[in-house]
């Protein structure tokens, strides 16, 4: 980010790090800045407490309102996206953002804008490293066509033949983990490297070290300590916010609340794609079926003994489901059943799976269904 140069024409362009209410803070790119002959002033700051900014070497950050052009045609902002700025007022540390350039990608849940991609961090042990669990934050993560990214942290927990062994696991499932200890500052340059001059979306269950790593990342910068206000900043009651951190190495990082229980919401047909190991059995063979689900079908290139097809059948059911539900409620005739009650009374009941995902039995469908309510409670 830092350094780019975007436009030719003398415009503003930033970034937006954050959407407070109606204000969006944008950080600048710094050579279109320089050319605008801005004072070094230390107000422009009082919009980020939270940063410790060095004025000489850090592009200058703008509390921002929207163009009421932007407004009318229903144009929205997101963390994430690049703008252009106009007006601004480097005393008072304000602008308007009159423009918003081209999404390279873009997140629904958290919502984010030119994320690159997913770091994946998880501990191989305390809390134990749990196959199921890994394997719905990976298949998630893939989902969102962004490049993702494994970090095994409290590597200092496990022996070196328990972590080999992890490692062989891992491969065999497409994935090349990054192993490391925040606790014994090990590897964490080399995780550095991996984000610079990225957007990086950190992601894993909770109690991985997410925050430790993000201090580590970052530091001076007590975003979430970890036990204390971690828990309490980013329990399930908060609002959903999202917000950019600056990595001293250049590229930004967004924290994520909301994506610690992942639902997978993919279309059953899509499902295989996001397992490494399904896009490797597809790139030299072909199933006889082109809309093969994979589970029962003659020639199949897919079904087979590789450790994570139970996972896939699972998620698949899952997915089936969902897709079920989501018929249903756009369309309730096709998917409800007239069902004869007692006393000559009928009422419409929904029928638990459509045609084309017909194989599953009804107790499987119930149990993925509860599931599913479960995970979203
Ligand atoms: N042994 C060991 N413990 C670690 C390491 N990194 C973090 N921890 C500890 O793990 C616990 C959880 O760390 P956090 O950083 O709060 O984890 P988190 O993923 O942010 O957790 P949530 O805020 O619940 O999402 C803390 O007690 C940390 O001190 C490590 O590399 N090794
Ligand atoms: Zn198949």
């Amino acid at each position: 980010m830092k350094g780019e140069v975007i436009s030719t024409t003398g415009q503003l362009v930033g970034t937006v790090l954050a959407v407070q209410a109606n204000f969006y803070r944008v950080q600048l790119d710094l050579e279109d800045t320089e050319t605008q002959g801005r004072g070094d002033t230390e107000s422009f700051f009082s919009a980020s407490p939270r940063l410790t900014i060095s004025v000489s070497s850090t592009p200058p950050i703008l509390l921002c309102t929207r163009r009421t052009r932007l407004k009318k045609i229903g144009q929205q902002v997101m963390v994430g996206d690049r703008v252009v700025v106009e007006e601004p007022d480097w005393a008072g540390g304000r602008g308007a953002i009159a423009d918003v350039l081209a999404r390279q990608t873009e997140l629904d849940r958290p919502p984010i804008a030119n994320a690159n991609q997913i770091l994946l961090v998880f501990a191989v042990a305390d809390p134990p490293l749990e196959p199921y669990q890994l394997s719905r934050f990976l298949v998630k993560a893939e989902s969102t066509d962004l490049d993702v990214l494994l970090c095994l942290n409290k590597s200092d927990l496990v022996s070196p033949e328990e972590q080999q062994q992890i490692n062989d696991r891992l491969l065999a499932w497409g994935y090349q983990p990054l192993f490391i200890s925040v606790k014994n500052q090990l590897n964490i340059d080399q995780a550095a490297k991996h984000l610079s001059n990225k957007i990086t979306v950190i992601a894993g269950p909770s109690g991985v070290g997410k925050s430790s790593l993000i201090n580590a990342l970052i530091p001076n910068t007590n975003l979430r300590v970890g036990e204390v206000s971690g828990k309490l900043a980013r329990g399930r009651h908060t609002t959903r916010h999202v917000e950019l951190f600056e990595l001293p190495s250049g590229g930004l990082l967004a924290d994520t609340p909301g994506f610690n229980q992942p639902d997978l919401d993919c279309p059953p047909e899509e499902l295989a794609h996001y397992f490494p190991e399904v896009r490797e059995r597809l790139a030299g063979a072909n199933c006889r079926f082109s809309d093969c689900l994979h589970r029962d079908e003659p020639d199949c290139a897919v079904r087979g003994n590789w450790e994570r097809y139970q996972h896939y059948l699972e998620f698949l059911d899952e997915a089936i489901a969902r897709q079920t539900l989501l018929n249903q409620q756009a369309d309730p005739e096709s998917t409800l059943k007239l069902k004869t009650k007692g006393k000559g009374q009928s009422q419409y009941e929904p029928k638990l799976e459509s045609k084309k995902y017909r194989r599953l039995s009804r107790r499987t469908q119930l149990q993925a269904l509860q599931d599913l309510y479960q995970d979203e409670e």
